[in-house]
């Protein structure tokens, strides 16, 4: 195999020989170039298989030799080299399209980590590849859908924080997972956590770890998510459930790329691409004081958007499809055609909940039917009117009560008129989502301690 070719760009002649000596040490030839001009030139001429930009150069600045070689040589992973503390710049380089950065003054372990992934970007298929082995994950032929897999192939070689929104149910982790696995990062660790559901008193350790008898309860040492999630992608799902003292706390772990496990007198280096969803509006957010700027700004640098599945019925039947192809191999069984009646109905259905609703509309029909086909009967729709049908009428989705025409009812009585239309909502959403919390949280936009709060104070708790 050929040795890999390293191009260092910076004007100071001190880094780029501390540089050339790291990299001769890892095996890899390096050349380098001290200016803007100097730079595109080595680049058309020697097509590295890594460049690793300084921000100021005596004629122009990294962030356009990163644009000219997103441009030109997109296959060129490029890293930014930047002052310490500048996180505007850094922001404003992956933005741009530069792989990572790394601030000086430059730690040697942190630069290897940086140049080993991206090395490793060379191994990885092309993006078209990548593609096509994706749709086994990401099911769908919409515009949409096609658009989304093109950008997560980009991503994928990038190291920048991408923060994924979108209604519930749209396929959020199926994009954080496809991001991690079609990137340098595939081998290692990609750790999923459910922000809004770790009880806000276990957070701290939950995240950073602990050292035995830190609390107690801590009954020996305990790996951090950011420790097992080490060398591969830490995935925050409902980030905006953080509560403000955890975003502090996690906005500085981003920062020092370190962690102080709960109990610890030292931190420890973290490398660890972050990930992050929620089906909120993160902006409104920040505006309404319940998410960090700072926090919100670090973990939002590229943002990917996940469209509902009523913008995108065209994918209805493939979906169905390889939904009921997985839900009959659970259960060992072979998988059962659906009625073109039933493909109606669903094509009428406003999917609140989303591809996860699909898959729970299509499991319960699968256990219902009787012999090898679906009907319209066994999905179970009628019942559940589309949303606009239920915000038009004013039905609490059971249709059996119209609030628009029952004010008079709420007179003298409010609170209890109240609580039994949440408690009809509640039910509702549990049947609906088969009685996990979690789920039935996620539909109704509310945090899993919100829903637990609620079914508590309406007795609905079991
Ligand atoms: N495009 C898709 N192709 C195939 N399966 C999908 C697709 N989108 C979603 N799914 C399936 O739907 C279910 C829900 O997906 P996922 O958990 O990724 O959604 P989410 O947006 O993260 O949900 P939430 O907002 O509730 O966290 C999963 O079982 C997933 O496999």
């Amino acid at each position: 195999m050929s040795t890999q070719t390293v191009l260092i760009v910076d004007d100071e002649p001190d880094i780029r020989e501390l540089l050339g000596i790291t990299l001769s040490r890892m095996g890899l030839q390096s050349s380098s170039a001290a200016t803007l001009q100097e730079a595109r030139e080595k680049i058309q001429a020697l097509q590295p298989d890594l460049c690793l930009t300084d921000m100021r150069l005596p004629d122009g600045n990294g962030i356009s030799l990163v644009e000219y070689i997103q441009g030109d040589f997109p296959h060129i992973p490029v890293a930014m080299i930047t002052a310490h503390g500048s996180v505007e710049i850094a922001i404003s380089a992956l933005k741009a399209g530069a792989f990572d950065f790394i601030s000086k003054p430059i730690e040697l372990e942190r630069l290897r980590n940086l140049v080993s992934s991206a090395l490793r970007l060379n191994d990885q298929p092309q993006p078209a590849a990548i593609a096509e082995h994706s749709t086994s994950g990401l099911v769908g032929n919409a515009p949409g859908i096609i658009a989304l897999r093109e950008q997560i192939s980009k991503l994928a070689r990038s190291q920048a924080p991408v923060h994924i929104h979108g209604e519930s149910g749209v396929g959020k982790e199926v994009v954080a997972r496809l991001i991690h696995s079609s990137g340098p990062r595939a081998e290692r660790p990609f750790i999923a956590v459910n922000c809004g559901a770790i009880p806000p008193e276990l957070m701290e350790s939950e995240f950073f770890g602990h050292l035995k008898g830190s609390f107690s309860g801590a009954n020996r040492d305990k790996l951090g998510l950011f420790q097992a999630a080490q060398g591969g992608t830490l995935f925050l799902d409902e980030v905006a459930d953080l509560p403000l003292a955890m975003q502090v706390k996690l906005l500085r772990a981003i920062q020092e790329k370190a962690v102080r496990p709960v109990g610890a007198s030292e931190e420890y280096p973290t490398d660890v691409r972050l990930l992050s969803a929620t089906h909120k509006n993160l902006a409104a957010e920040v505006q309404t004081g319940y998410f960090r700027n700072d926090l919100y700004y670090r973990i939002n640098v590229i943002d990917v958007h996940v469209p509902s599945l009523r913008e995108r019925l065209e994918d209805l039947p493939g979906l169905a499809q390889v939904l009921l192809l997985r839900i009959a191999e659970a259960s060992g069984a072979s998988p059962p055609t659906l009625a073109s009646s039933a493909m109606a109905a669903l094509a009428h259905y406003h999917f609140p909940g989303n591809v996860r609703e699909l898959e729970n509309i299509l499991e319960r029909a699968f256990a219902l039917a009787e012999g090898d086909t679906i009907s319209a009967r066994d999905l179970q729709l009628s019942d559940r009117p589309p949303v606009e049908t239920r915000k038009g009428n004013g039905s609490t989705g059971n249709g059996s009560s119209d609030t628009s025409t029952d004010v008079e009812a709420a007179y003298g009585n409010l609170e209890a008129y109240l609580e039994d239309i949440e408690r009809q909502i509640l039910s509702a959403a549990l049947e609906q989502c088969r009685w996990n919390k979690t789920a039935t949280a996620k539909l109704l936009g509310i945090s899993f301690r919100s829903l637990r709060y609620r079914l508590q104070k309406l007795k609905l708790e079991d």
